[in-house]
């Protein structure tokens, strides 16, 4: 025995427990138990435990400055498995400790010591102690025998880890202590002690056996005093843990130790960290509030929404799926365009283009309708015209920006001399209840240009372009049709209502007569531009103030708009040369552009 012993010394962590056969059986329901031990208490202790509560007949080598031991169930054995840094051998039968002994390798095992208090965080054990209910009555209290004594042995482990060793540590151990983040324990045991076996607490003279030299030393948990009541889950009291006191909780088997003010520390720090997040999404807020553009941004949206349901309100209860969306979307890259327009023609009055008797008026001709129709390619073919001065972007004055006043949207606009036109497109105005009132207040004379499009055709190109930008909305059949095989159109969607040309119509004729309205067929916009609407139209008459060149017309397609075929830059070079030398580029004079309206 001694041989083998000495031989699995060498192995340096693994040391037999022998067991006597007779206590096998009983054996067999401990399988494992972890512990630690140190100041060479740890064997004499396991020993004297084991062999008070069961007899066995137990060799133990012993560790000194121990930080781990296991225990592992074998057939007949029990294997004691020390991770520790030096070894004593501690003979029970004359009660006797070995002389301390260096291992090899000291240092890999200090790692190894390190590691394992950090891999288990001090999880100091699984016996997994079954207690077989279909056993012997013998059997029965074999096994609890045994588990009330490994329970005990860990007990005093825990002790030994967190009371007297904490306090007494020597110097090596002491530098890997604060290493030790947390201390768990842990007691698997399947079956209740006390309740379910009728077992009474360890009786007092075994713990006095087991912590016989300790008993006396306040470090350890009362109950280890002999005048100490013996607590039914064995643990209890404070422990040390880092030198500070250590709190104990029980959930069910499991007994965590919580190091208090380690937790306390960390709630603390979680409070401040919380109040650091809300102070900074507080300052974001407010910050987020005091930027000028997001600031402008928002209360833009809010005149659009407010907006929009003004336009709503012209399309009846409408479905506006499509259109007023988008619109909205739009609308920080029409102002923006507005904005450069502006000042590209500051620009030029700049660089001495235009002459002092120039400036910004209120538009006497507007495309008003309708959305899809063509408007884009009417206004950038008319403003080809040298008479003809536009605002490039949608203005949306009589529609959303109706509060802002005249004086704003005549600056909107760009200067012009006496003789020019002034003009601007925003289809949505045909389909807005409050706009005839609104521009015929600006002045009945204003001329009114409708793009009308068959209102299929139209309704199409409108939902196409939402899709682009909204790939889930339903499909045109279903947003068209109340029921699709009875064919019942649905009016109700904004799409179908723009469309309607001749309610909307009504509206207009209410403030404007019929000669100030001159509808524009969009197809044949298409089809043939110059012609189309008219032998004097717009387009006829750039042509022939030689701009003929900028309208490459293939039959069947529709026409490029200028910046498609000349580029922005080209396009702004034409009206500076229009400027330059406007008989060149002036067919006819204002009467003449009046007449095509
Ligand atoms: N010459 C030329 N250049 C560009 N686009 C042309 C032109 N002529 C007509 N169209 C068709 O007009 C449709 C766009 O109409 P609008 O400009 O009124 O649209 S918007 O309301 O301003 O968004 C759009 O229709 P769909 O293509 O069916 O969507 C354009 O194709």
């Amino acid at each position: 025995m001694r041989l083998m012993a000495a031989r699995q010394e060498k192995s340096i962590r693994h040391f037999s427990i022998w067991v006597p056969a007779a206590l096998a059986k009983a054996q067999h329901h401990i399988t494992q138990i972890n512990g630690c031990g140190c100041e060479g208490r740890t064997a004499p202790s396991l020993w004297s435990l084991i062999k008070g509560t069961c007899d066995m007949f137990i060799r133990v080598y012993v560790s000194v400055h121990a930080l781990a031991a296991q225990v592992i169930r074998k057939e007949n054995s029990l294997t004691l498995v020390l991770n520790q840094t030096k070894l004593r051998r501690f003979d029970h039968q004359d009660g006797k400790m070995e002389p301390e002994k260096d291992l090899q390798a000291t240092d890999s095992l200090r790692e190894d010591v390190v590691a394992v208090g950090l891999r288990a965080e001090l999880d100091v054990g699984q016996p997994d102690v079954q207690l077989q209910r279909n056993a012997g009555q013998e059997d029965l209290k074999s096994a609890v025998s045994i588990n009330q004594a490994f329970k005990e042995l860990w007990l005093f482990y825990f002790n030994c880890m967190f009371g007297l060793s904490a306090r007494n540590l020597g110097d090596d151990l002491r530098k890997f202590w604060p290493k030790i983040k947390r201390a768990t324990y842990r007691f698997y045991f399947k079956g209740e002690f006390g309740e379910e076996t009728g077992l009474e607490p360890p009786p007092l003279n075994l713990i006095h056996t087991v912590c016989g030299s300790c008993a006396k030393d306040p470090g350890f948990a009362p109950w280890q005093r002999s005048d100490a009541p013996v607590p039914k889950c064995l643990v209890t009291g404070t422990q040390l843990f880092h030198g500070r006191p250590m709190e104990y909780s029980l959930i069910l088997q499991n007994l965590h130790v919580v190091p208090s003010s380690h937790v306390k520390n960390k709630l603390f720090l979680f409070c401040i960290m919380l109040s650091l997040w809300g102070y900074m999404i507080y300052c974001c807020v407010g910050y987020c509030s005091t930027v000028p553009n997001l600031a402008h941004g928002s209360v833009s949206r809010h005149h659009n929404a407010a907006d929009t349901d003004n336009t709503e309100s012209s399309l009846g209860a409408s479905r506006d799926l499509l259109n007023n969306e988008n619109d909205l979307d739009g609308k920080g890259e029409e102002w923006d365009e507005i904005r450069g327009e502006v000042k590209a023609l500051d620009d030029n009055a700049m660089s001495g283009f235009l002459n002092e008797s120039e400036s910004k008026k209120l538009p006497q001709a507007i495309i008003i309708g309708v959305k899809k129709g063509g408007t884009r390619a009417l206004l950038e073919f008319l403003r080809l015209h040298p008479d003809i001065r536009a605002v490039g972007a949608e203005p949306h004055f009589f529609d959303r920006n109706y509060d802002k006043g005249l004086e704003w949207y005549r600056e909107l606009m760009p200067t012009s001399s006496d003789g020019q036109l002034t003009m601007e497109k925003t289809p949505s105005y045909y389909v807005t209840k409050d706009v005839p009132a609104r521009i015929h207040t600006m002045s009945k004379y204003t001329k009114l240009i409708v793009v009308v499009r068959d209102p299929v055709t139209r309704a199409i190109s409108d939902y196409t372009q939402t899709r682009s930008k909204k790939p889930d909305i339903p499909s045109f059949e279903s947003l068209t049709f109340k029921n699709l095989s009875a064919g019942l159109i649905d009016t109700t969607w904004s799409a179908v209502q723009i469309g309607m040309y001749a309610k909307h119509l009504e509206r207009w004729l209410q403030y404007f007569p019929m000669e100030q309205l001159l509808f524009v067929s969009g197809e044949r916009l298409i089809s043939d531009p110059r012609r189309g609407n008219g032998p004097r139209s717009g387009l006829s008459r750039a042509e022939e103030g030689g701009h003929g060149e900028a309208f490459p017309l293939q039959s069947g397609k529709r026409l490029p708009l200028p910046q498609e075929t000349r580029g922005e830059q080209q396009t702004t070079l034409l009206r500076q040369n229009q400027r330059q030398d406007p008989s060149k580029y002036r067919p006819g004079g204002r009467a003449e552009v009046k007449g095509l309206l």
